[in-house]
C-alpha cells in the first residue's frame, strides 16, 4: 500500500505526524540516521515541556525491550538515549506492526527547546541503528516487503508543507527525468559519488570529498571545504566569521547559482542563488545555506538543496534519485 505523511515545515525540519500504540506524536524525518525515538513521560516534566510525550504504559500493544538501551549522538552536538520496546507504529496509512521504538529518558537541551519535534524517525540504514545489545530494522525496513514499490520519497518545500510517502513514486510531483545514482549503505548513509560542482553555471571538478549522503535531517549543504571557499570567493564582501560559525556576507550580495553533481555520471543540481541564503545573523549579514563540511571526507547535501528537487529514495536496488519538479 501506499502512503503520506505531510511533514510541517519548520526552519530547521520536516516534521511528520506518526502515530504509536494510538498515540500521536510530530517526528522529524531524519535520512541522516536510523532509530525512531521519542520524548517520552520518562522525561522530566521540565524536560517535556510543550512536547508530545509517549506514553508507554497507555498503549495495549507496547511489549518492552528488557535489558535494551540507546545512545544517540547528532553532528550539531545534540543528543538524546534512553530504553527500547515495540508497538504498532503507523504512518499515512502504512504499519509496522512490531516497531522498535526508543524512548528518551535523557534529551539534550537543543531538544527541549526544539518546541517542533517530540523525537526523530531515522530513514537510513539499520547498520547504524544505535539500540544494543541488537540494533533494530527502521519503520522503511520493517514495511519495505508490504510496499507496491520499496521506496519513499521526499518532496521538501520552503514555505509550504512537504509530504513523504511510502512505496510509491507520484509521477505527478515532478518533471523531466528522475537522476538516479547507485548509493553505498555501508557507512549506513543514502551515500552517493559527487565529485564535481558548479558555480554560475561553470562546471569544475572536486579534489577534495567525493561521495554525499541525501540528509533530510541537515538544514545546510554542507560541501567539501576547497568548494565552500571557491563558492564564496565569487560572493562579494563574504568571509568565514568563526563567531557565525560559517561563511556570511552582505544579505545585498549577488549570490552565483551552485550547483553539485548528483553521482559520478552527471547530473548536477543546482541551487538559484537567490535561494542559497538561510538565515540573516543582523546588521545587514547573511548566513549562507551553502558551508564547509568541516574537512570530512563526506558532503552533506541538506534541505538546502533537496527543498529544491523532489527525492527518491529506493530501498529494493539501493539508489537515489532526483527530478526537477
Ligand atoms: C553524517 C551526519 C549527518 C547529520 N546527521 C543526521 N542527519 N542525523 C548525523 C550524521
Ligand atoms: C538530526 C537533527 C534533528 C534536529 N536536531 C535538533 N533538534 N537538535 C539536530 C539533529
Amino acid at each position: 500500500g501506499e502512503v503520506s505523511a505531510t511533514p510541517e515545515p519548520n526552519e530547521s525540519e520536516y516534521l511528520s505526524p506518526v502515530s504509536i500504540g494510538g498515540q500521536t506524536l510530530n517526528l522529524d524525518f531524519d535520512t541522516g540516521s536510523a532509530d525512531l525515538w521519542v520524548f517520552s513521560t520518562s522525561l522530566s516534566s521540565s524536560s517535556i515541556g510543550q512536547h508530545a510525550a509517549f506514553d508507554p504504559s497507555k498503549s495495549s500493544t507496547w511489549e518492552d525491550y528488557p535489558g535494551a538501551s540507546w545512545q544517540i549522538m547528532y553532528g550539531d552536538g545534540s543528543g538524546a538515549s534512553g530504553t527500547v520496546g515495540f508497538d504498532v507504529v503507523e504512518i499515512g496509512g502504512a504499519t509496522a506492526s512490531r516497531q522498535a521504538v526508543e524512548i528518551a529518558t535523557k534529551v539534550s537541551s537543543s531538544f527541549v527547546s526544539d518546541e517542533n519535534n517530540d523525537g526523530l524517525l531515522g530513514l537510513g540504514f539499520s547498520k547504524i541503528n544505535t539500540i544494543e545489545p541488537q540494533p533494530q530494522k527502521t519503520f522503511f525496513e520493517s514495511i519495505l516487503p508490504k510496499l507496491d514499490q520499496p521506496v519513499f520519497t521526499a518532496d521538501l518545500e520552503d514555505d509550504a508543507a512537504g509530504t513523504y510517502e511510502f512505496g510509491r513514486i507520484d509521477t505527478t510531483k515532478y518533471t523531466g527525468t528522475l537522476h538516479v545514482t547507485p548509493v553505498d549503505s555501508s557507512n549506513g548513509f543514502w551515500e552517493f559519488a559527487s565529485t564535481a560542482y558548479s558555480i554560475g553555471g561553470t562546471t569544475y571538478q572536486n579534489s577534495g570529498a567525493s561521495t554525499a549522503i541525501a540528509d533530510t535531517g541537515t538544514s545546510l549543504l554542507l560541501v567539501d571545504d576547497n568548494v565552500a571557499q571557491a563558492f564564496y570567493a565569487q560572493v562579494q564582501g563574504s568571509q568565514l566569521s568563526r563567531t557565525a560559525g560559517g561563511y556570511v556576507y552582505p544579505c545585498s550580495a549577488q549570490v552565483p547559482d551552485f550547483g553539485v553533481q548528483i553521482g559520478s555520471s552527471g547530473f548536477i543540481a543546482t541551487i538559484p542563488g537567490s535561494d542559497i541564503t538561510f538565515a540573516e545573523v543582523g546588521q545587514g549579514t547573511c548566513f549562507g545555506g551553502v558551508q564547509g563540511n568541516g574537512g570530512g571526507g563526506i558532503q552533506i547535501f541538506g534541505d538546502v538543496l533537496l527543498k529544491q528537487y523532489f527525492a527518491v529514495f529506493n530501498g529494493g536496488n539501493e539508489s537515489f534519485g532526483i527530478a526537477a519538479k
